[in-house]
This record gives C-alpha cells, structure tokens and sequence, in this order.
C-alpha cells in the first residue's frame, strides 16, 4: 500500500478530521485521525494490519511471541495484527492513571512483545506501554503503529514501523494560532 492509498483509506472512512482538537499529550491541533473510523470495517482494519506487517523485517516477525496494545485505539489494529502474525494480542489498560494487564492477561518473562498503537504523535503513550510490557516481564522488540504523527525529536529504544507518516502541526496551550483559538475545543480520546 502506497502512502497515498492509506490516505484514501483515512479520507473515504471520514477518519481524517478537521476543527480543533486537544489531543493525548494535552498539545493541540487543526487535525485529528480517528482511527476508529478507519477500523470500523473489518475487512479494512484486515488490509491495514497485514500491510504494516508486510513492511516489517522477516527476522523480526518471526520473534514476536506476543502483541500488546494500550487501549483503547490500539486494541482493533492490535487485534488484526495478532491474526495476520498468527500470535495472540492483549492489551493494556489504565484504570487508575497507569497502564497494566488486567483481565487475566500476562506475559511469560522474557515473551517477545510487539507492542501496537492506532497514531503516536508525542510517543508518551507509547513509551508508557513499553514501561508497562517491561514492568509485566515482557521485552518490547518494535513498535507498529497505523499513523506517525512524531516530530523529529521523538526517538524510540525499538524500532518503529508506521503505515504511513502524517506531520500535522500541534502546539501547546499557550501557544495557539489565533484561528484555532476561535473555534471550540473536542478531546477525542480517553486519557484523563
Ligand atoms: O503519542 P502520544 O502523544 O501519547 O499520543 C498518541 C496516543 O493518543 C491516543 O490515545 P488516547 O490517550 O487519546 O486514548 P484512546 O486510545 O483511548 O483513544 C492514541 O490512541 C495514542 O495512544
Ligand atoms: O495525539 C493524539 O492523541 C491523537 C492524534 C490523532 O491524530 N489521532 C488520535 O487518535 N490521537
Ligand atoms: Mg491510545
């Protein structure tokens, strides 16, 4: 799949939003890729998965022993992932402010881990689930994600394959244009 036939993908699901949006991070931003749009057809969600996992390496498909993803973006796209890899998926949660398994969930020590996510833009997210996979026993060996938001400041400890990468501005509370200042905010995502 081609970057642009993601796109297409994002814009004929009506996952590509514009307005003004407080994301995870607590940055803001004129856009906002709702994910759960896109994944909201299974057959789509099937696509996505299989083509992130095609532009993996061949050596490193073949150690991931587990997917986990933090919810809730990441659990379809972590879902599809484990099926195309033929490895189960679980994921995270944080219930109390800090991710954790729950449900039963849990991991061998040492278990090979891919650790999945819908959009990382900051990677807070994501470095929080890879303390979460470590602190559970598991070892994180990559990262995939469906979109890249990151600047070029944002360096990961594994290496990180996203689908396709998007550099929409964000910016800090204090520090917005006055146009997106004007128009009301919306926080999409679940994080307190
Ligand atoms: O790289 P970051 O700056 O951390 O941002 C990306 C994270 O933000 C979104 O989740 P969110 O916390 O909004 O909750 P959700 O997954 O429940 O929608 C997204 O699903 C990533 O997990
Ligand atoms: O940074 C985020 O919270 C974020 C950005 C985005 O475009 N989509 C999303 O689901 N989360
Ligand atoms: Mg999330």
């Amino acid at each position: 799949m081609t970057e642009e036939d993601v796109l297409s993908e994002f814009r004929a699901s009506g996952a590509l939003l514009e307005g003004h949006f407080k994301l995870s991070s607590g940055r803001h931003s004129a856009h906002y890729l709702q994910c759960a749009r896109v994944l909201m057809d299974p057959m789509r969600a099937g696509r996505l998965a299989s083509a992130i996992v095609a532009a993996m390496p061949r050596e490193l498909r073949g150690e991931i022993e587990k997917v986990v993803s933090p919810a809730m973006g990441g659990i379809i796209i972590g879902h599809e992932m484990g099926r195309t890899l033929g490895k189960e998926a679980v994921f995270l949660e944080r219930p109390g402010g800090t991710f954790e398994l729950r449900r039963g969930f849990d991991l061998k020590q040492g278990e090979k881990v891919l650790l999945v996510e819908d959009v990382v833009t900051t990677g807070l997210s994501s470095k929080e689930a890879m303390a979460a996979v470590a602190e559970a026993g598991g070892e994180v060996v990559g990262l995939a994600a469906l979109v890249d938001r990151t600047s070029d400041e944002v360096q990961f400890d594994v290496p990180f394959y996203p689908l396709v990468q998007i550099t929409f501005p964000t910016y800090a509370e204090d520090e917005l244009p006055a146009e997106l200042a004007a128009i009301p905010v919306t926080k999409p995502g679940s994080r307190k």
